[in-house]
């Protein structure tokens, strides 16, 4: 029986990641506040656009996938996986909003849809394709596909890329595999069954959260170096922010469990949020 328009856009809709794009979203309206400029034509095509290329590329991303995604239990409920959207479907319609995104960038200039193009080829070639089957490095350089999203948005407002838009890229970049890899521990069978190579599936549980812990610290000079642009109020809440975080990462040291992993991944969004937040209320009052 063929599936209704409505019911194939809900599949679509759940294949996008909502639950990850309103973070993207966050950190290219970062890079837009970040400049310091405010243009409304430009903002609204780096989010319209950069949301439906985020979103295109979640959804050729689980066509490329689908095998993958029906052994591991975390995604093997996917409609993709479920049959209700093919592979071939998968990839065109992601493509298509990919492409959709892209040209949408233009709107604001060039530069923009540049970014909001490469986060998207970055995230599929690099990361889906080449990197994520073969080294537990994968996430460190599929990383970059997030620093593309705040590299966009302030593009979009100074059709430039300076140092403070890098540092932010920087900072996501190396936000990125603590946030990643404390999933992947609580998940290691699942990307053990799948033969995928994460960095936990490889290592001993404590080694996995040493690396996190690790990389956390390692990120938060990133963070802190933002306050130059943005002002001691930022210094501060960064700092609390920063410290909790590197506390949390300290507990998972000591008790390297799925649990521990579990908090600390659930701990990663809201702490990106608060710092991408911070900088947009600083910046816009
Ligand atoms: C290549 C880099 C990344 C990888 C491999 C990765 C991986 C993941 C995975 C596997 C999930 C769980 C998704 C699910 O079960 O449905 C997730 C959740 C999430 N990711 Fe990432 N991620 C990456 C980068 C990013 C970036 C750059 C952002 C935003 C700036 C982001 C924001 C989120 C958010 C908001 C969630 C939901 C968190 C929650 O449920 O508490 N991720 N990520
Ligand atoms: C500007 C622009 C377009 C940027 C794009 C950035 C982008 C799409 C980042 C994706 C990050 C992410 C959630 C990866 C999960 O993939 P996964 O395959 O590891 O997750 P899964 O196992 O849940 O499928």
């Amino acid at each position: 029986m063929a599936t209704s328009p409505t019911v194939k856009l809900i599949y679509y809709a759940k294949l996008s990641k909502p639950r990850i794009i309103w973070l993207l979203d966050l950190a290219a309206l970062a890079g837009a506040a970040l400049s310091s400029r405010f243009l409304l034509i430009p903002l609204i095509s780096v989010l319209a656009g950069g949301t439906l290329a985020s979103g295109g590329a979640m959804i050729i991303n689980e066509g490329i996938e689908i095998d993958k995604d029906k052994v591991m239990k975390r995604t093997s409920k996917r409609p993709t996986v479920m049959g209700y959207v093919s592979k071939k479907e998968a990839i065109l319609v992601g493509s298509v909003m990919l492409a959709l995104g892209t040209a949408i960038g233009l709107i604001a200039n060039p530069l923009t849809s540049f970014f909001i193009l490469l986060g998207g080829l970055i995230y599929i070639l690099v990361y889906t394709i080449w990197l994520k089957p073969r080294t537990p490095l994968n996430i460190v350089i599929g990383g970059f596909a997030g620093s593309a999203a705040a590299w966009a948005g302030y593009a979009a407002m100074t059709d430039s890329f300076t140092i403070p838009s890098l540092l932010l890229g920087l900072l996501i970049f190396m936000w990125t595999p603590g946030h990643f890899w404390s999933l992947a521990l609580k998940y290691k069978e699942d990307y053990s069954k799948a033969g995928i190579p994460m960095l936990p599936v490889l290592l001993p549980e404590k080694d996995s959260a040493k690396y996190i812990a690790i990389s956390n610290a390692l990120m938060a000079p990133f963070a802190l170096i933002l306050y130059l642009y943005v002002g001691l109020p930022y210094l501060i809440v960064t700092s609390i922010m920063t410290a909790l975080l590197l506390y949390n990462s300290i507990i998972l040291f000591r008790n390297p469990t799925a649990e521990e992993a579990w908090k600390s991944f659930k701990i990663s969004a809201p702490y990106l949020a608060v710092i991408l937040l911070t900088i947009i209320i600083l910046k816009i009052i």
